[in-house]
Order: structure tokens, then C-alpha cells, then sequence
């Protein structure tokens, strides 16, 4: 079963109505789609070329990248290797991680491709963090955005989602493989641009249910994080999703781009009043640094971005949920 999201066009103002369905959607499943983003058909080709030839290398030469870099398969799932790319110097991180093996011109090429990408997204995430704080009306935005968001960075990774041939050959009846287990972003917002093959699903907020997000022709999908769900006391949505891979109807390769905006380390994360007023009930996360948070999941095993153990909620949340 497929959830039909909201779709909205991010090259203009949102009005009323489509802010109080932006809020709606945030809060029921923290996901929506974006359109008219400004990510040109052309630049992703060029960007699954380019990453497609180094996933194409043999995992000696990927390994020279490093292990902040590069992701090989078999640490979040046999079946996704992904290649980091950090801000807000998107060339100079492009270049460190192919300069090992690649000659000067195509890591000129490359370096420059990652940071136009890695510039429009991050304009593309204040754009989107500034509609959400206008949903919440009160003059958020103009009240929030700069001071709280105004030091926001951002990350992409570039996902390469194989089933391993000798997969294939096994003689067991196993159809759904699980490219990226169950997990909660670490950011505020997360754009995800997944090609034609699908597999992305979303947890119902009853935590039973699985719900598989559909790709749009031209949309982004944008997700909320952990971040963004503690500075908001709960109120949007850090939902739980995953990558399935269907083997029967699998072919060659699923490839996706996840483009993380998150708090600055030294932020201090805590919901305003208004916030938490506007709400039901009472504040229910403590303030926390957003470095420690971070910390706290790279040293849980379980927490780590493949995987659901130990999220915000466990970090900081001081009450239950009702
Ligand atoms: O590959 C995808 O579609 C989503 C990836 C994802 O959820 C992530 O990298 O956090
Ligand atoms: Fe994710």
C-alpha cells in the first residue's frame, strides 16, 4: 500500500491552505513531496553518471576514499554502499575523496558538480525550513529562522543499492531484501531524490503499518529528522522508514541522493515557548547540544543511521508518549 502525500511547488509562496496541509502532512507522516526544486534534469544525469562510474570501481580503489567518505556494503545492509559528500565546502570534501584515483580533470569536473548540487540544496532546504515555520503561523519564521537555523549545514549521500549476484543464486523464497534498515534522520530536514525503482517506506504512525512512499516524476521527497522533531517538542513527525529492494522486479541498480540539513554541533536544541504552548499538553523534550545528540547515536550500535535502537526520543524526551 502506497501513502499519497502532498506535493508542493517550492518555486512560489505557499498559501493558506497549502501551509495547514504542509503542517497536516508534517505531523501525520513527516513526509511530503517538493516540486519545481531548481535540480535541473540534466545535473542529476550527470551526477548518476559520474557516481556510477565510481560505484563501478573495484572496492580496493573505493576503499582509498575513506571510511568518513565512503560506506561499503555490508555496514548499514549487504546490499548499499554510499559515498559522503559534506558541506559547506562541497568541492573541497568531493575532492578529497576521489583525488586518490582519479586524475586531475575529472576531479575538477566532479568536485564542481557536487557543489553546485550541494549549494542549490542547501537553498533549497532554508526555502523548505522557512514554509514549514510559516505553517505553524505566529510569525515563526521571521521570528525563528535566523537566529535558531541561521547556522544550519548540510551533507548528501549518494546511495548505490546492488543485490549481489551470488544473492540471486540462493535457493531460499525471500523476495523483500532490506537495502537500509529501519531508521530516524539525524537532521532537521532530509530531501531524498530516489530514481524510478522505489523501495522507499514509511512506518503509520501506529507503528505498525508500512506504507511505501511512491517516486514522482520531478519530485523530491523531504522528510523530517530527529532535530527538527525535538525543536518542535514532538509536534512534526521523525518518522521511522526504511529501503526495501524487491528481488523479483529488480534490475541493475537503485540509486538515490540524501541530502541531510542539520543544527551546527554547538547548537543548543529547545522548542520555544510558542511552540510548545501552541501544542497539546507540556514540553517534552529537554534542551540538548546537537553534537552530544549526534555522539550519543555514533556510540549506540543501534543508533546508527541503519538502524532504529536509540533515537532523540530516548536521548531527550523526559515524558512518555501519551
Ligand atoms: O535511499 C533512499 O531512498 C532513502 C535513504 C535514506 O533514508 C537515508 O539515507 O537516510
Ligand atoms: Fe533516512
Amino acid at each position: 500500500m502506497s501513502v499519497e502525500l502532498p506535493m508542493f511547488d517550492i518555486s512560489k509562496p505557499l498559501n493558506e491552505s497549502s501551509l495547514t496541509s504542509l503542517q497536516d502532512a508534517c505531523k501525520e507522516w513527516g513526509f511530503f513531496y517538493v516540486t519545481n526544486h531548481g535540480i535541473s534534469g540534466d545535473m542529476y544525469q550527470k551526477l548518476r553518471r559520474f557516481s556510477g562510474g565510481i560505484f563501478g570501481l573495484g572496492d580496493e580503489e573505493k576503499m582509498k576514499m575513506g571510511a568518513s567518505n565512503y560506506t561499503p556494503r555490508f555496514i548499514a545492509s549487504p546490499f548499499f554502499e554510499s559515498l559522503r559528500v559534506s558541506g559547506p565546502d562541497f568541492y573541497a570534501s568531493a575532492k578529497s575523496s576521489i583525488e586518490a584515483f582519479s586524475d586531475q580533470v575529472t576531479d575538477e569536473e566532479f568536485s564542481e558538480l557536487m557543489k553546485e548540487y550541494g549549494e542549490k540544496m542547501t537553498e533549497l532546504c532554508e526555502k523548505i525550513m522557512k514554509a514549514i515555520l510559516s505553517s505553524f503561523g505566529d510569525d515563526l519564521h521571521h521570528k525563528y529562522y535566523k537566529s535558531e537555523f541561521g547556522n544550519c549545514h548540510g551533507y548528501f549521500r549518494i546511495n548505490n543499492y546492488t543485490i549481489p549476484l551470488e544473492q540471486d543464486h540462493q535457493e531460499d523464497d525471500v523476495d523483500l531484501l532490506e537495502g537500509l534498515g529501519m531508521h530516524t534522520d539525524m537532521s532537521c530536514i532530509t530531501i531524498v531524490d530516489q530514481d524510478d525503482i522505489g523501495g522507499l517506506q514509511v512506518r503509520t504512525r501506529d507503528g505498525i503499518g508500512l506504507m511505501d512512499i511512491n517516486p514522482k516524476d520531478g519530485a523530491l521527497v523531504v522528510n523530517v529528522g530527529d532535530l527538527l522533531h525535538a525543536w518542535t517538542n514532538g509536534r512534526l513527525r521523525s518518522s521511522q522508514h526504511r529501503v526495501v529492494l524487491k528481488r523479483h522486479s529488480f534490475v541493475g541498480n537503485r540509486f538515490s541522493l540524501a541530502f541531510f540539513w542539520c543544527f551546527e554541533d554547538q547548537k543548543v536544541v529547545f522548542a520555544p515557548d510558542e511552540v510548545v504552548r501552541s501544542g497539546e499538553g507540556g514540553r517534552v523534550f529537554r534542551s540538548f547540544k546537537c553534537g552530544d545528540y549526534l555522539r550519543f547515536r555514533e556510540s549506540n550500535e543501534k543508533g546508527k543511521f541503519e538502524k532504529v535502537g536509540h533515537t532523540v526520543e530516548d536521548f531527550a524526551r523526559t515524558e512518555d508518549r501519551n
